[in-house]
């Protein structure tokens, strides 16, 4: 029985993180993790859950994007849109009045995001789906001179053999994360020194330290890590746009001697020519360049891939257009031949970027070179079907759906302003 999306609300979620420092780096001093939470509810009862992440003020402002996207998606049926995902995507990205506020960028897109992975969490509790089914669900506007469509069905279809082998793999081993919680910016080294002694204790061998405000502290902050790991463990860096380009090189070259994988958004997300800079000089360091956090469209990663600016491709599930768009980024970086090692943390980015990356080693790239994903330990506990890490590994989940359905009572209390916990909070705000 066909059925049709009767009911789509949204919620504005906030967790206090900025209490504790989480979460805190170079440009985000203060951050509060939140979420636009939205669920889509059908005529025979059935629900599909979706968000976009985001970290405190401004939440408001996606909610009321989301708002304005509704009425595209009340009153179709799920058949209707996925039967033609790609007309659908593109009434919610190109309507005629609404794209002058993007196009496919900034709120608009965190928007269509949200929107798109609760179409996409009710589409998943339903069935598999074939490589030919996935293409169509790709937008290929402004990106045929990099991929086109019969390509990407080739590599989707050439990834068929093995695919078994690799599912099987997943199941027992689990995909290969990193962790990004021991060395928040705002953590003392004291703090650092702790989580640094658990995680290694809990299998952890890969870790991301955040970096970019004063050199003296990197140094400081970077030679404690490295000696705590040991010098086979890996280590990435995080500047969070902190830099321009020059001063990017220089200040990386100076943590060169703590040897990073990776600088991770060193300068602008939009300064594509810059990156490309940036990954020459640092090349014959053996430092990659790492973002993609905050690259808001397939049209900018296409840019990145072309001119060899990233050496890592991060996708984000609420950044991008959901589902459809990580796929034309999967696909693209693939034909590159550049690793995806997935952007995650935040609320609910783990849970809905596991599925993303699973599904890039068993059905796009089947390589686990140089590939990881990101893992932070908070608010997972506020979700149904939490993130399982075994050893430094994302175990698959088993639950249908998409796995960003949030307990009741945690939207409940965390909702902005309202919600017991901010209520709470804000009383005892000073004025
Ligand atoms: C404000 C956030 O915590 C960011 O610092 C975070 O997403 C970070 O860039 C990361 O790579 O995990
Ligand atoms: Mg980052």
């Amino acid at each position: 029985m066909p059925q049709k999306i009767v009911k789509l609300t949204v919620k504005d979620v906030r967790f206090p993180t900025s209490l504790g420092q989480h979460g805190s780096d170079a440009m985000h001093t203060d951050p509060d993790y939140s979420v636009a939470y939205v669920v889509i509810e059908t005529d025979g009862g059935m629900k599909g859950y979706g968000l976009t992440f985001t970290v405190g003020r401004g939440t408001e402002v996606v909610v009321c994007a989301v708002k304005a996207l509704s009425g595209f998606v009340v009153g179709k049926t799920l058949e209707e849109i996925v039967g033609d995902f790609r007309g659908f995507y593109r009434l919610l990205t190109s309507d005629g009045q609404m794209r002058w506020i993007g196009p496919e960028k900034g709120v608009i897109q965190l928007a269509t995001a949200a929107v798109l992975n609760a179409v996409w969490d009710l589409w998943a509790r339903a069935e598999g789906k074939s490589p030919e089914q996935l293409v169509s669900c790709i937008d290929f506007r402004y990106i045929t001179d990099a991929l086109t469509e019969q390509e990407a069905l080739d590599l989707l279809r050439k990834a068929q053999t093995g695919k078994t082998e690799r599912e099987e793999q997943m199941l027992k081993e689990g995909y290969p994360a990193y962790t990004t919680s021991c060395a928040w910016l705002g953590y003392s080294d004291q703090q650092l020194t702790q989580l640094c002694t658990d995680a290694l204790a809990s299998g952890w061998s890969r870790f991301k330290v955040k970096v970019g405000a004063e050199l003296e502290d990197d140094e400081r902050r970077c030679r404690l890590i490295r000696q705590m790991i040991g010098p086979d463990k890996t280590l990435m860096m995080d500047a969070n746009q902190r830099w321009d380009v020059g001063e990017a090189i220089s200040w990386v070259t100076s943590l060169a001697p703590f040897r990073p994988l990776w600088i991770e958004e060193p300068t602008s997300p939009d300064d594509i020519l810059g990156h490309a800079t940036i990954s020459k000089a640092l090349a014959p360091l053996g430092i990659g360049v790492a973002s993609g956090e905050q690259c808001h469209n397939r049209v900018m990663f296409k840019q990145f891939l072309q001119a060899s600016a990233l050496q890592f491709v991060q996708i984000d599930s609420c950044r991008l257009g959901s589902v459809n768009e990580n796929l034309a980024v999967l696909l693209m970086a693939h034909k590159f031949q550049v690793p995806v090692c997935p952007h995650a943390g935040g609320v609910g980015l783990c849970e809905l970027v596991q599925h993303l990356i699973l599904f890039d080693y068993i059905s796009v790239s089947a390589d686990l070179n140089n590939r990881m994903c990101e893992y932070v330990d908070h608010l997972h506990e506020h979700f149904t079907s939490p993130v399982v890490i075994r050893n430094a590994h994302y175990l698959p989940p088993k639950d249908p759906g998409y796995s960003c359905e949030m307990l009741e009572s945690s939207v409940e209390t965390h909702q902005f302003p309202g919600g017991e916990v901010w209520a709470n909070l804000l009383a005892k705000a000073p004025e």
